[in-house]
């Protein structure tokens, strides 16, 4: 539905220049919410604003439901412009106008009849539960109703796109929640397609299908949330499962283990365990629902060398887990030659969040989950997993 490619935004000021938004190459799904994470400064807005070119960009292609925007002038491109809505952190509202008159102010300037107008304001505003409010005024409602008004006026042109510029981060919890549940069920009602820009990880773990991770005016990373998740080095998916920096014993292996749906089911640290008679600690872990699965991540260490727990390695590859060892074996690393696995070294520290907002500290996101193995109890290598004894401890995670 959005196909961006190789889009460049520079902005000069006083003789500087500052690339904003750096060769991006986006695919956005018809149907689909994209979420684009970063952090501040990052190039988001940018690259939003230039979806619906409220900046032009200085190259590249932006195509919209068919349309390559940069091609069109005049009225093919405000009809264009039509079907792509936005809604902002800050609401955008006219404090001088009701709920309603705010909602009816695009149709006004589409030159939309005063009786259709009111039939449609009345509609947009039963979509977002604000019948009762039409004739308050911004000052008289809350945050996350002023939202509900903005999303209103930002469908009265039935766009087909949804553009969302951090859409909730002036809202409490509570409300960011109602307001991202709206989100998803108007995706799902009117079969329309979202992109949205957050700094908040949370908000691609509730309601993104895809996601992308911008830093310094390029993408490094983008997909489907899912898929990010399970590949190796993800940086995603450090923000979702945060770990502490692992601390790598010597003459032990320390490996992130990803597990997703009916992986998640399985005792696979008992397993282990079981086939190979090895004690195996757990160090750490998180599990999340994410869309319609569950997926989580558990730091495990194994005694011995990673050299020696190559079968073992393997063994958790061959169930469907996606395995990353840390410490850094350059000859063991070359031995993983399916690319399942990757040998990495304290590049995987955890701790480290996109978000300069609210964080999703290792409470926080195990809040919700099933309960968590606390890294702080297992610091001292306590939770020794063999046998039976890990069926709790997976039970737990699982
Ligand atoms: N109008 C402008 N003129 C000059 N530089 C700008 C302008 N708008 C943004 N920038 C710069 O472009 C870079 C990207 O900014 P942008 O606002 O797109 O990032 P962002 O990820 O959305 O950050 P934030 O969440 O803080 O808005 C930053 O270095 C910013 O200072």
């Amino acid at each position: 539905m959005i196909q961006i490619e190789k889009l460049r935004k520079v902005y000069r000021a006083r003789g500087r220049a500052v690339t904003a938004v750096d060769d991006v190459d986006l695919d956005v799904r018809e149907g689909e919410i994209f979420g684009v994470l970063g952090r501040s400064g990052a190039g988001k807005s940018t690259l939003l604003r230039c979806v619906n070119l409220l900046e032009r960009p200085d190259a590249g292609r932006v195509v919209v439901d068919g349309q390559d925007l940069l091609a069109l002038s005049g009225g093919d491109l405000r009809r264009a412009r039509q079907g792509i809505g936005m809604i902002h952190q800050h609401f955008g509202l006219l404090g001088s106008r009701t709920v309603a008159g705010n909602v009816a102010f695009p149709l006004e300037v589409m030159g939309v009849p005063r009786a259709e107008r009111a039939k449609r304001v009345a509609e947009l505003l039963e979509l977002v539960g604000l019948s009762e409010h039409a004739k308050a005024y911004p000052a008289q409602i809350s945050g996350g109703q002023k939202q509900r008004v903005g999303i209103a006026r930002a469908l009265a042109g039935r766009p087909k796109v949804l553009l969302s510029d951090e859409a909730t981060s002036a809202l409490d919890p509570e409300t960011t929640a109602s307001i991202l549940e709206l989100l998803r069920d108007l995706n799902r009602r009117l079969g329309l397609t979202v992109l949205l820009i957050t700094h908040e990880m949370d908000v691609v773990k509730r309601i993104c299908d895809s996601a992308a991770i911008m830093r310094d005016g390029r993408v490094v990373e983008s997909g489907r949330v899912r898929d990010l998740l399970l590949r190796p080095g993800s940086e995603l998916a450090r923000g979702l499962f945060p770990l502490p920096a692992a601390n790598v014993r010597p003459g032990t292996t320390v490996v992130d283990v990803t597990f997703e749906g009916d992986s998640a089911d399985k005792p696979f640290v008992s397993t282990l365990a079981r086939t190979y008679s090895i004690d195996v600690n757990i160090l750490g872990g998180a599990v999340e629902e994410i869309g319609d699965t569950r997926i989580g991540r558990l730091r495990i260490e194994l005694p011995g060398d990673p050299e020696i727990n190559a079968a073992q390695l393997a063994h958790l590859r061959e169930s469907g887990l996606t395995v990353e060892v840390h410490g850094q074996a350059p000859a063991y690393e070359e031995s993983l030659a399916d690319g399942e696995s990757v040998a990495h070294g304290e590049s995987l520290a955890h701790g480290e969040s996109l978000a300069d907002g609210p964080a999703p500290v290792d409470g926080e996101s195990l809040a919700d989950g099933p309960a968590p193995v606390d890294g702080e109890s297992v610091a001292g290598g306590a939770a020794v997993v063999h046998g039976e004894a890990a069926q709790t401890a997976e039970e737990a995670l699982s």
